[in-house]
């Protein structure tokens, strides 16, 4: 039996899962690395659930130095096959007020290619389809349990996804405005592209923590009050979580992100050296 079917990454603010039952703290170890932490398994309303946090307990790592492929392929390997990833934000938009819940359904690419974001290379290509990067049906389920829960919640969006950790410039913040942009953070593009790589669903709770800096009538974003934000509203991201677990449970998985890789290896399988076919066997094996 699968340790778990549903994976939560919680960011800035969120290190644990309370109202977990049958809790077990499970180190996985993978042919990536260390994840951020021990993942810690069991039931969330009778769902078997993973939880892990982003940046490990003590929030110890920058968004630069999270090992994101050791993560996914750790929610792999205890069998999710969906992730919830909870986050915080800053808004680019007047109407997503600090406090809001956001839904994202795109990404801007503003990372410098310091993180690893693909499990790919080492004698295998592969391109996976990413137009639309999030799960469609798992963001239609996450914006129906932000309103469950009282939350006013915002649908779709741009994500800008940034190096850090420093904040942005107050041009940045400004282009981004003119881009249209939703929201910016420094952590979900990363997990959306491996977990698209590892074909398991992926969808985001954002929660609106400040208005970055472009704001004339606000003041600029801080640690300070980024957490000030988090720590009012984290009772009701895990209120989204349980609700958003309780309607995902026992549903089939009917969009396409469970086969992204069908198509996506270009590479001729007898080049493909063995160990890295052993290294992705949990991903590929069905697919060589
Ligand atoms: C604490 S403010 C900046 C920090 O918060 C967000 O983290 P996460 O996405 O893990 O919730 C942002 O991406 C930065 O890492
Ligand atoms: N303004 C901001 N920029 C980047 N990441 C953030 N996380 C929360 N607020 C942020």
């Amino acid at each position: 039996m699968k340790d778990a079917v549903i994976g939560v990454i919680g960011g800035s603010g969120l290190y644990e899962m309370e109202g977990m039952e049958d809790v077990r703290r499970v180190q996985v170890e993978t042919p990536f690395g260390t994840p951020s932490d021990e993942y810690v398994t069991g039931t969330l309303n009778g769902v078997r659930m993973a939880f892990l946090p982003r940046h490990g307990r003590g929030h110890r790592l920058l968004p630069s130095e999270v090992n994101y492929r050791a993560n996914i392929y750790g929610m792999k390997k205890l069998g999710v096959e969906r992730i919830i990833s909870v986050s915080a934000v800053g808004s680019l938009k007047e109407m997503i007020a600090p406090g809001h819940i956001v839904i994202p359904d795109q990404f801007i690419d503003r990372t410098k290619g310091i993180r690893k974001d693909t499990f790919f290379g080492e004698g295998i290509v592969a391109h996976v389809g990413f137009a639309d990067p999030v799960c469609n049906d798992l963001s239609e389920a996450l914006y129906a349990a932000a309103l469950k829960a009282g939350a006013v919640a915002h649908k779709g969006g741009t994500y800008i996804c940034m190096e850090g950790p420093a904040f942005s410039t107050r041009a940045e913040s400004f282009m981004y405005r003119e881009r249209e942009a939703a929201v910016i953070g420094m952590t979900n593009l990363t997990e959306a592209k491996l977990a698209r790589e590892a074909e398991i669903c992926y969808g985001i709770i954002a929660l609106s923590t400040d208005y970055d800096c472009w704001h004339t009538s606000h003041d600029d974003v801080s640690v300070e009050a980024v957490v000030q934000i988090i720590q009012q509203n984290v009772a009701m991201a895990k209120e989204i979580i349980r609700h958003a677990v309780a309607a995902i449970d026992g549903r089939e998985q009917s969009c396409p992100c469970g086969s992204a890789l069908q198509y996506a290896i270009i590479s001729d399988r007898s080049v493909i050296p063995a160990e890295t076919k052993q290294n992705l066997d949990l991903l590929i094996g069905k697919y060589l």
